[in-house]
């Protein structure tokens, strides 16, 4: 499979200034790509746009050249920062898992999920524990691209090593596509087989398209 952002173009709000302007990227199954670019640059809002969640204004995503389905469990996985906003908060956590059929048993270990978490709602559980039910989540059946934005920067170090080890078996297995934003040039260097900078691939300020 391939996933491929065409001629993107993309701003928050049409009296604001043009974030990316005709930014094309394309990834492979089993590659795994680092994207970089200064901070508040337009990295997350390309993982967004991606994963489905935000519609460019100019260009399109395809998956093996169709759109992104609208219905049913995306085969893109998108993990942020804020696990707390994505996880449904009237949900308690064993439903959250089994809506995803991801209850398997040696993800739950190899994460160090609690069984007495499953008891618990959204709210009752730190971040760190929250993001660990994010990537089990993430890792469904279904899954062939996993966009990690950030994911570990709120974790300890312990935390997010053992959230990667898991992450990166079983990317390696099932010969996952990855797409990853991180501000930690190490774990880049560990994970990726390829590096994108935003700052080469995006078109804003050239021929007149900066802000306005
Ligand atoms: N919902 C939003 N509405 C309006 N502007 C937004 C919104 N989300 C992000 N922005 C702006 O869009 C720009 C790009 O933000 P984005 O989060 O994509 O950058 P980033 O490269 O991921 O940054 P960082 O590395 O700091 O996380 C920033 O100037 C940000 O302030």
């Amino acid at each position: 499979m391939q996933i491929e952002g065409k001629n993107i173009s993309f701003r928050y709000h049409e009296r604001m200034p043009w974030i990316l302007k005709d930014v094309s990227i394309s990834i492979e199954e089993g590659e795994r790509v680092g994207l970089v670019g200064p901070s508040g640059y337009g990295k997350s809002t390309l993982m967004r746009i991606l994963s489905g969640y935000l519609e460019p204004q100019e260009g399109s995503v395809r998956l093996d050249g169709k759109p992104l389905p609208k219905k049913g469990i995306s085969p893109v996985q998108l993990i942020y920062q804020h696990p707390e906003k994505a996880i449904n908060p009237r949900w308690k956590m064993k439903k959250v898992l089994e809506e995803s059929g991801m209850f398997r048993e040696e993800v739950m270990e190899a994460l160090g999920i609690e069984r007495d978490w499953l008891n618990r709602y959204p709210r009752e559980l730190s971040g760190g524990e929250l993001q660990r039910f994010c990537v089990a989540r993430s890792l469904f059946q279904g899954t062939h691209f996993l966009f990690a934005d950030e994911m570990s920067t709120m974790l300890d170090v312990i935390t997010q090593a053992q959230i990667w080890n898991l992450m990166l078996k079983e990317v390696k297995e099932r010969r996952l596509g990855l797409l990853m934003v991180t501000h930690n040039a190490e774990l880049a260097k560990k994970v990726c087989t390829r590096i994108i900078n935003l700052k080469e691939i995006n078109h804003i300020g050239e021929n007149g398209n900066g802000a306005g």
